[in-house]
């Protein structure tokens, strides 16, 4: 199964098997479970991640994670069960190309902010070595490359789409109020979204979570096929 297929959406951030089937339930694709993170607390730990995606089933669920080393990146992938990573990571494509051969299906983030490389250059050297790409925000603020809550210029997104042959997910400051014209700027194969559907306490609030899917939905709806 291909699971970057087109109007795809993603939720990171999930806390528990409770608030997992909450989202799944309101139309999301795929859970992120961001872990191994230099700059964030972690939401939950290695262990209670594992122990929530035994219980959703590992298909929907994707680590989102700084690792940088192939070896290691593998064995996490291994303990929790999941096949697919999202690599958060400044890594080269060298490294990238190692990590692939794990056998994993891989997201490569364009952090804008970040990466300096123009997203042409950087489509030609890391797109043989992975199945999907992501843009997200950087804050150079707290050094944060994921769950910022800031949106980026979506100029940039809209030009990794142009040149990308693979899907290329949206993030960083997404919102039920933003998403719908993210998607019409950016026309993403996907969306991904963290703090924009939480409360105030950091819990996904069910509402935030049918609007943001209703919204993205109509975004999709609204570009050419
Ligand atoms: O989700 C995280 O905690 C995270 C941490 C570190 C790197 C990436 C991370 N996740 C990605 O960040 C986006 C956007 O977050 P937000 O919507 O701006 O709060 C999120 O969707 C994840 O893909």
């Amino acid at each position: 199964m291909n699971i970057f297929r087109p109007g795809l959406i993603q939720v990171a951030g999930i806390r528990s098997v409770e608030e997992g089937r909450m989202v799944l339930d309101r139309g999301v694709h795929l859970l992120g479970f961001p872990l191994r993170l230099p700059v964030h607390a972690e939401d939950v730990s290695e262990d209670r991640a594992r122990e929530i995606i035994g219980v959703l089933g590992p298909s929907r669920c994707v680590v989102i994670t700084y690792e940088d080393d192939p070896r290691r990146l593998k064995d996490l992938c291994r303990f929790l069960n999941v096949r697919t990573a999202q690599v958060h990571s400044p890594v080269s494509p060298d490294v990238l190309a190692r990590m692939k051969a794990g056998g994993l299906a891989l997201i490569k983030s364009y952090v804008v902010g970040r990466d300096s490389l123009p997203p042409e250059e950087f489509v030609r050297a890391y797109a043989p070595f992975c199945d999907a790409f992501i843009t997200d925000t950087f804050d150079p603020a707290s050094g944060a490359s994921g769950a910022t809550g800031r949106v980026h210029d979506w100029a940039v997104s809209a030009e990794l789409v142009r040149c990308s042959p693979l899907p290329v997910l949206l993030a960083g400051g997404l919102r039920p109020e933003n998403v719908r014209a993210a998607v019409a700027a950016v026309a993403p194969a996907g969306v991904d979204v963290h703090t924009g559907v939480e409360d105030a306490s950091g819990v996904k609030d069910s509402g935030l979570v049918a609007a943001f899917v209703w919204e993205a939905r109509a975004g999709f709806a609204g570009l050419a096929p």
